[in-house]
């Protein structure tokens, strides 16, 4: 079965994109990523030496699976934004930005107007535009409509590992979008993960959860895991939840008829 995510002009087997923030070392960022088989791993643009090729975070992630998504956290703005992607551009030479605007630094909780409009003057200058936003139906269509590549609303803030606290409005945001969706922040145990994927998202993105468990190698592998059985969920169809009496599995009729 063919069961690979298009975005844009790439083309992705692992529907579980991950973070490389918080790790301990970068030794155990990479052991973890590669046990993830994740495709698609986003960077931080202020923690990346820009004139150094040989930058240290960078040098742990040049793997031929590995796509670099630059993202623009730490910014406050959308001039900021379009700044930092057209800086990361030059530097890293990829058109894929995970577009972060969140200039409050105790919720980090995105700013859905600065990011509107950054991410239509991105998407004028020929970005793939990745933008994390709340998990807001009517934002996610203003997105699409401009031309975002995707939509990545949060399942609870980042770094929380609170899981799907934004479900019913995730599960509006799949039913209608045209774009894939990408359940990105606070998934925070792999049944989050694959709970996101049952729901009918197209990816996850994981961070925290992976870097600072106290084994992120073994974690990164049950987070993969996990996102394979949603998937296959998802599609084999869940069975109907049904309400206010129980239905017998088996007959109800006597041994003895
Ligand atoms: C790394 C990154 O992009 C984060 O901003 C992302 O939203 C992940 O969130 P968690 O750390 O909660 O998984």
């Amino acid at each position: 079965m063919n069961d690979k995510l298009q975005i844009a002009d790439k083309t992705f087997s692992s529907r579980l994109f991950t973070g490389t923030g918080k790790f301990s070392s970068s030794a155990l960022m990479k052991s973890a990523l590669l046990a993830s088989e994740s495709e698609l791993i986003t960077v931080a643009l202020k923690r990346v030496d820009v004139q150094d090729k040989d930058d240290d975070i960078l040098s742990h992630l040049n793997h031929p699976r590995i796509n670099l998504l630059p993202n623009t956290s730490g910014v406050r703005n959308a001039k900021e934004a379009v700044f930092a992607a057209q800086l990361s551009r030059e530097a890293l030479e990829t058109n894929w930005i995970k577009l972060e605007i969140h200039p409050d630094p105790k919720y980090l909780l995105p700013d859905p107007i600065e990011t509107l409009k950054a991410a239509e003057a991105l998407v004028k200058l020929g970005f793939v535009v990745m933008p994390y936003i709340h998990a807001d139906p009517v934002l996610c269509k203003r997105l699409e409509e401009v031309g975002t590549q995707c939509v990545m609303p949060l399942g609870a803030p980042i770094g929380s590992n609170k899981g799907l606290k934004t479900q019913d409005f995730l599960e509006i945001i799949i039913d209608q979008s045209n774009v894939p969706v990408i359940v990105d922040a606070g998934i925070g145990a792999p049944s989050h993960a694959a709970y996101a994927m049952e729901l009918g998202a197209d990816a996850v993105l994981v961070n925290t959860a992976i870097a600072v468990s106290q084994n992120p190698t073994a974690m990164a592998i049950a987070f993969k895991l996990a996102v394979e059985a949603g998937r296959i969920a998802h599609q084999a169809k869940l069975a109907p939840i049904v309400h206010k009496k129980a239905e017998a599995s088996s007959p109800l009729t006597s041994f003895l008829n």
